[in-house]
């Protein structure tokens, strides 16, 4: 708990008690970063107006010279229902495997393609059944990233589409349909259609686990995703700046409003492991994504190194987490997260709500 931001607090009351907040138990977390100030706090009661408190927040923190920016997060009652997703029951196609998961994140370039197919690698390793749907409109890597550039693509046939397969992985990837350097500008409406075509017409056999790459970014395209795909949960990938933290609050925002449950985030390229000497230095800080997770109330699934290896095998074709090594052991301690907070993802999610 940050005591600048708690301090900065003594001026609003406690809608319930009248109570100075800061000296009340509805505060979950106060933190203050770079100038940001977030603060998480426990459910209201149902008469509670939570925008006016919201308000007071803001007004009282951004009055306090440290903090520049204010963001207020009231976490929503378990007993209260969880928010309604926009999909219609009769929309949603039937689910292609056990489980469904989306490894998301809220800016390009953050390594989720990566994570997303090193994960699926792990799954497999753990003897799991597994496909990837690599939904990616804007730049389609997995064909790259399993080594199947060259392949002929997706053939269809009688029973339907059929997925490639590499490194145990099922694969069906928007970049067999529009090739990984076509420019696309694909609508929200027509990344639908195709989700929708590779949810219920590809046979993806009896798969435990179906990973879907999203599209980067938090707008329309990742919501229609969404709200067509029956979701398990989502996975959300960040590196440590600031600013990537800042795009997968948003990013945990977005599925939280479809009441997708959030598994947890993954800290990419946490700090550089040298190939030579083992030794890890951080280069961006660390514990920024931990302790986001901390604040947000979502599990925290693990660091990846920054690591050469990395890129020249997904350049090659490779996957990393197919191996042993210490990378391959933090995309495997990663997916086992997932899969434990998969168990546990059955309750609502917290409403959040960010101002800036
Ligand atoms: N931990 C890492 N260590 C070294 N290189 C990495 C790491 N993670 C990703 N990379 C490399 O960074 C580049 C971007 O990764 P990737 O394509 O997975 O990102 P992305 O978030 O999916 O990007 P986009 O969403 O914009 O397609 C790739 O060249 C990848 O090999």
């Amino acid at each position: 708990m940050n005591d600048i931001v708690l301090n900065a607090l003594a001026s609003v009351a406690d809608p319930a008690t009248g109570a100075p907040l800061n000296r009340s138990d509805r505060i979950d977390g106060a933190d203050l970063r770079d100038g940001v100030a977030t603060l998480v706090l426990k459910p209201g009661g149902a008469d509670e107006d939570a925008g006016a408190l919201r308000q007071a927040i803001q007004a009282a923190l951004t009055a306090h010279p440290e903090i520049e920016r204010a963001r207020v997060i009231i976490e929503a009652s378990l007993s209260a229902k969880a928010p309604k997703p926009a999909k219609s029951e009769a929309a949603a196609p039937k689910a292609p495997a056990k489980a469904v998961i989306a490894v998301a994140s809220g800016k390009g370039g953050v390594g989720k393609s990566t994570t997303a197919a090193n994960l699926a690698a792990a799954c497999v390793k753990m003897g799991l059944s597994v496909g990837l749907m690599d939904a990616d409109v804007y730049g389609p890597s997995a064909p790259r990233i399993f080594g199947l550039t060259g392949a002929p693509g997706l053939q269809k046939t009688d029973g339907g589409i059929e997925p490639l397969e590499a490194h145990g992985v099922k694969l069906v990837s928007m970049g067999f349909l529009v090739g990984e350097r076509d420019p696309v500008v694909w609508r929200g409406p027509m990344v639908t259609g195709a989700i929708r075509q590779f949810l219920t017409e590809v046979n993806w056999g009896d798969l435990d686990v179906l990973i879907i790459d999203m599209p980067p970014g938090t707008g329309d395209a990742q919501l229609a995703i969404a709200q067509s795909a029956p979701i398990s949960g989502v996975v959300i990938v960040s590196t440590p700046q600031t600013l990537a933290l800042d795009d997968a609050r948003k990013a945990v925002a977005l599925f939280d409003r479809t009441a997708i449950p959030i598994l947890g985030i993954v800290e990419n390229m946490s700090f550089f492991l040298c190939p030579s000497c083992g030794e890890g230095t951080e280069i961006f800080g660390r514990g920024g994504a931990r302790a986001e997770a901390e604040l947000l109330g979502v599990p925290f699934l693990g660091e990846i190194p920054l690591h050469p290896e990395l890129r020249e095998a997904s350049d090659e074709g490779r996957l990393v987490a197919s191996g042993d090594g210490p990378v391959a052991k933090a995309f495997h301690r990663a997916a086992s997260g997932m899969l434990h907070a998969l168990e546990g993802a059955h309750r609502p999610a917290p409403e959040i709500v960010f101002e800036d």
